[in-house]
């Protein structure tokens, strides 16, 4: 029946598994397109009526004009229904939204195989609109917004060479208190209005918000006017060691991080690019300062292929108001896990990545 509806010649092959999702679980956007399935399957179990304001919904992402967008259609997982769909590669996007009651949702799903698929692992070529080239350090001249916006401490001659070791020694370093307070107290009032904030996709790559540039407020302007301006650069190479004259390229985000957010690890076009290595710069703003160790928010840097990915890789517990500064290798990524939805957690992430030239990479490493 299935293969006349869709027209396809299934193999001998048929997968099928039992699902079990508990409060909290989930399945990020995916296509289903792996070796030769053609038909998936999904048979609904849960025998309560389910609810919609439970989460566990099958969503399918639309996709406008060839992009996966964030709108979606949602099918509740009604107890005995079956849901069918070809696997469509790049198309038939979908996942399973977070179950937040504490009713079990119960399925029985798989693939019905054919020899006329055959899908390959896909790589994601991303555009590289946000890196600027051709930095230029222009001086903001007379005031001086170093000390206005951060905390007296990191002026100490003596913190800043400690630091500077620190990050020579593990490649990374972190530091609290960075906005003083009263800095900190006039970037919440911007960054908490509604109007700041553009969601950000594909669906199967990210789901974050990031604030338009052009269009922000008087001090978040201000701000990341003085995050590119030489009195910065300048205390960057303080800190780091590193000279200024090797930043190659850089990009700037400001991000709101919302429950259901996440970035997925993917496979990349640019392996045959020339390796290079990164400075990844974070400030961390959360306010419902949930604990570090509840591991709500947590930076994870890999060097593997989505496939790979290990659950030792060094994940970066974020601490409100500290910054962070890291050393990327070559080839290797960093991404953050999805943000569970009961776990009620939000938070704002300035983010900016300098690319290094090759001398730097010599320089650091004959210390
Ligand atoms: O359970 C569902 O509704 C979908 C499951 C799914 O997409 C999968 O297992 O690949
Ligand atoms: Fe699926």
């Amino acid at each position: 029946m299935l293969s006349d509806h869709y027209n396809i010649e299934f193999n001998k092959k048929v997968t099928v598994s039992g699902s079990l999702y508990r409060k909290g679980d989930f399945l990020l956007c995916h296509d289903d397109a792996s070796d030769d399935r053609a038909v998936a399957f999904i048979l609904y179990l849960t025998e309560e009526p389910w609810l919609k304001t439970w989460g566990g919904t099958l969503d399918l992402f639309q996709t406008i004009d060839s992009q996966v967008t964030h709108g979606k259609k949602s099918i509740i997982p009604t107890f005995n229904s079956l849901v069918c769909f070809k696997v469509d590669p790049n198309v038939t996007y979908h996942q399973v939204s977070e179950v937040t009651s504490n009713v079990e949702r119960l399925t029985v799903n798989g693939w019905f195989h054919s020899d006329m698929f055959k899908h390959e692992p896909k790589l994601y070529a991303e555009p590289k609109v946000s890196l600027c080239k051709h930095i230029k350090f222009y001086s903001i001249g007379g005031h001086s917004y170093l000390t206005e916006f951060i905390s007296h401490k990191f002026f100490y001659t003596d913190w800043i060479s400690q630091k500077q070791q620190e990050f020579v020694a593990n490649n990374m370093l972190a530091a609290g208190d960075f906005f003083r307070s009263c800095t900190m107290h006039v970037l919440i009032e911007e960054l908490e209005n509604k109007t700041l904030w553009k969601m950000q996709g594909p669906p199967y790559k990210r789901k974050y918000d990031v604030a338009s540039i052009t269009t922000l407020p008087t001090t978040l302007r201000t701000l990341v006017h003085f995050l590119t301006s030489l009195e910065w650069f300048n205390y960057f190479e303080a800190i780091t060691g590193l000279n200024k004259a090797d930043i190659v390229s850089s990009s700037f985000e400001i991000q709101r991080w919302l429950p259901g957010y996440y970035t997925l690890l993917y496979y990349t076009s640019d392996l045959d690019d020339e390796p290079i290595d990164m400075i990844d710069v974070f400030v961390y703003i959360n306010m419902n300062n949930v604990q570090s160790n509840s591991r709500a928010s947590a930076i994870v840097y890999s060097t593997q292929s989505p496939s790979e990915i290990q659950d030792d890789a060094f994940q970066m517990q974020l601490v409100h108001n500290h910054i962070y500064l890291m050393h990327r290798k070559s080839h290797s990524s960093w991404f953050i896990k999805y943000l569970k939805k009961h776990v009620k957690n939000k938070f704002y992430l300035f983010q900016m990545s300098y690319s290094l030239s090759g001398q730097s990479l010599l320089r650091l490493k004959n210390g």
